[in-house]
């Protein structure tokens, strides 16, 4: 299983409107690896019915899907989950997904906070916000020298916010293994234009290897 690449993660707000499936497909299009179903409302109706489909296209082109914060949903369709510090327990979710499903954890800006989700068994350790983020204002700043740091830790390490085409290669050369992107790549005007983002995302990430 690929945990490394380009790692986009909806936005309701800005894939509303029928934008979701069509600009999904062209980031698969483009070479995205990893999807994250973000949608901070409580539509459990909708929401199922759009992580279906969301499942559906990732099948087709061999990508991850991870399902924001619901443990429960993520359940339901097989797929894994990303938890916050708020959203509960790794361990618990570990239990209920089991040992093949991804579980990625935020850590912001602590080896601690990381080395904890470790031990409890989570699949990636995520650390952000690094840049000025448009998608969660209020997001918690992290230092770039976490990332060499992290290395001991042997899990994937992925990054988050305000990651854009030209700030990603810092992080990429400080051990980013996966850019977790929202804003840079969907919005934009057209499915068209979100694959030629996603296909200069993946060139960045295949010079950095
Ligand atoms: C890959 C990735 N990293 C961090 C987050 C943030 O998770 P969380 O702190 O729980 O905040 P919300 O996304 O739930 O608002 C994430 N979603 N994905
Ligand atoms: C969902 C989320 N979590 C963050 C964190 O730092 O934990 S930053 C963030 C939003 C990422 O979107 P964008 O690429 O538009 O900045
Ligand atoms: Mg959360």
């Amino acid at each position: 299983m690929i945990l490394a690449g380009l790692y986009g993660i909806t936005d309701n707000q800005l894939l509303a409107g029928g934008r979701l499936l069509p600009y999904v497909e062209a980031a698969l299009q483009g070479g995205m690896k990893v999807l994250q179903y973000r949608d901070k409302t409580r539509d459990t109706q909708r929401r199922h019915h759009e992580a279906s489909a969301l499942l559906t296209l990732c099948e087709q082109y061999q990508a991850q899907l991870i399902i924001n914060d619901d443990v429960l949903l993520a359940k339901e369709l097989g797929v894994g989950v990303h938890l916050g510090q708020e959203d509960g327990s790794i361990q618990k979710a570990r239990e209920l997904l089991g040992n093949k499903a991804i579980i990625g954890a935020t850590c912001h800006g602590s080896i601690e906070l990381a080395q904890q989700a470790k031990t409890e068994g989570a699949s990636y350790v995520a650390f952000g916000r690094f840049f000025a983020s448009k998608t969660k204002t209020d997001a918690q700043p992290a230092d770039i020298s976490v990332l060499p740091q992290a290395k001991v830790l042997g899990l994937p390490i992925c990054v988050i916010g305000g990651i854009t085409l030209q700030n990603a290669p810092i992080l990429l050369k400080q051990g980013a293994n996966l850019l977790a992107v929202v804003n840079e790549l969907f919005a934009v005007e057209s499915p068209k234009q979100v694959k030629a983002i996603v296909e200069q995302f993946v060139q960045l990430i295949d010079l950095s290897n």
